[in-house]
């Protein structure tokens, strides 16, 4: 589901509420693309802060549905509503309290301004799941940080602290307060200045000297390491079309590699390592202990068993 209201008069605070990690479930999907809609046409909404309700921003995607086309298709595609959150002509601030991850951050950076708490974590670590950003972050990530900070996030997946962040340029401005408070404030700021500057799709990816030499290192650092996953190349193969090619083009590039990797043995391993080893640490005993609630017995007498063998 997404929350909406209006603050102060002319914010509309769009409120992420899929706990515990306010996943983009199909739910959350319909809700948030019904709220940007409602705050486009309402005249009396001058911008919009997008939130996650009670605490963490948005763990991304909601990996329950992936490999369910049913629920897939029941809610909109994540890269149509963050278009339609890039192309509102209001402003559109993030305000990331914990974490915004994958789709989280995708949608973040569909926004025209990023605000995070100073103890937030952002990054896309779609990689571990055998897959790449796929909702337009290997197309929007490189164009605000520049090829070598993006690919190094996007490869290793990688959570990254609201300081470091903030220095990369991802955040635009990090807080010890209320960051949606903080968020509001500044979405009045800003209400009815330029846009275009701040539409990631927008913009050109910053230059780099010898793409080709520099891309082939790449490939070859990343083939070292990845052992045989497919997904670390095509992260790399993603933003290299960041580099070279118009957004529109980058954006049809990211989906053929996604869709390719969606369905892969690699991801669907990876998925399945993803909720075993939260399942084994939920594991308890038939009388209900856990790992981290039950203590050790004393011992107070040992035996050894075995045969002892010496050599003569
Ligand atoms: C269609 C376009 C193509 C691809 C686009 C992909 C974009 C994506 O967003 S892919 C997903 C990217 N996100 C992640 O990889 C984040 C995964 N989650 C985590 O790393 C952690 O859960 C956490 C968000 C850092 C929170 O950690 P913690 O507080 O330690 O809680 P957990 O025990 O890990 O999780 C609690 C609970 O939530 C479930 N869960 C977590 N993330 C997701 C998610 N993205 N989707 C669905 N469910 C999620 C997790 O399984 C736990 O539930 P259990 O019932 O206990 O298993």
């Amino acid at each position: 589901m997404a929350q909406y209201r209006i603050v102060s008069g002319s914010v509309a605070v769009i409120s992420i509420q899929n706990p515990p990690v306010n996943a983009l479930s199909a739910a959350v999907r319909n809700g948030l693309l019904l709220s940007v809609r409602t705050a486009s046409s309402d005249p009396l909404v001058r911008s919009v802060v997008i939130s996650g309700h009670n605490g963490p921003f948005c763990g991304g995607a909601d990996i329950k549905e992936f490999g369910n086309v049913s629920h897939l298709e029941s809610g909109p595609h994540l890269v149509e509503i963050f278009e339609s959150v890039e192309a509102l002509a209001k402003p559109v601030v993030a305000a990331i309290e914990g974490f915004a991850l994958g789709g989280g951050l995708e949608l973040a950076l569909a926004c025209h301004y990023r605000f995070g708490h100073s103890e937030a974590r952002v990054g896309l670590p779609e990689v571990s799941l055998g897959l790449l950003p796929g909702a337009g972050g290997s197309q929007r990530l490189p164009r605000l940080l520049g090829v070598r900070a993006a690919l190094d996030m996007i490869v290793t997946g990688r959570h990254v602290a609201a300081g470091e962040a903030l220095n990369l340029g991802l955040l635009d401005r990090v807080t010890d307060g209320n960051t949606v408070d903080a968020a509001v404030r500044f979405a009045q700021s800003v209400e009815g200045k330029p846009l275009d500057d701040r539409r990631l799709g927008n913009r050109p990816c910053p230059p780099l000297e010898n793409i080709d030499a520099f891309f082939e290192d790449a490939l070859n650092r990343v083939r070292g390491r990845a052992r045989g996953a497919a997904a670390p190349l095509a992260c790399v193969q993603a933003v290299r079309g960041a580099a070279t090619l118009p957004f529109l083009q980058g954006m049809a590039l990211e989906k053929r590699l996604v869709e390719t990797l969606m369905t892969s043995g690699q991801a669907q391993a990876s998925r399945y390592c993803f909720f075993t080893e939260r399942g084994a640490a939920r594991w308890t005993t038939p009388t209900g202990a856990r790992w981290d609630t039950c203590r050790a017995r004393p011992i107070s007498t040992a035996a050894v068993i075995g045969i002892y063998a010496s050599c003569i």
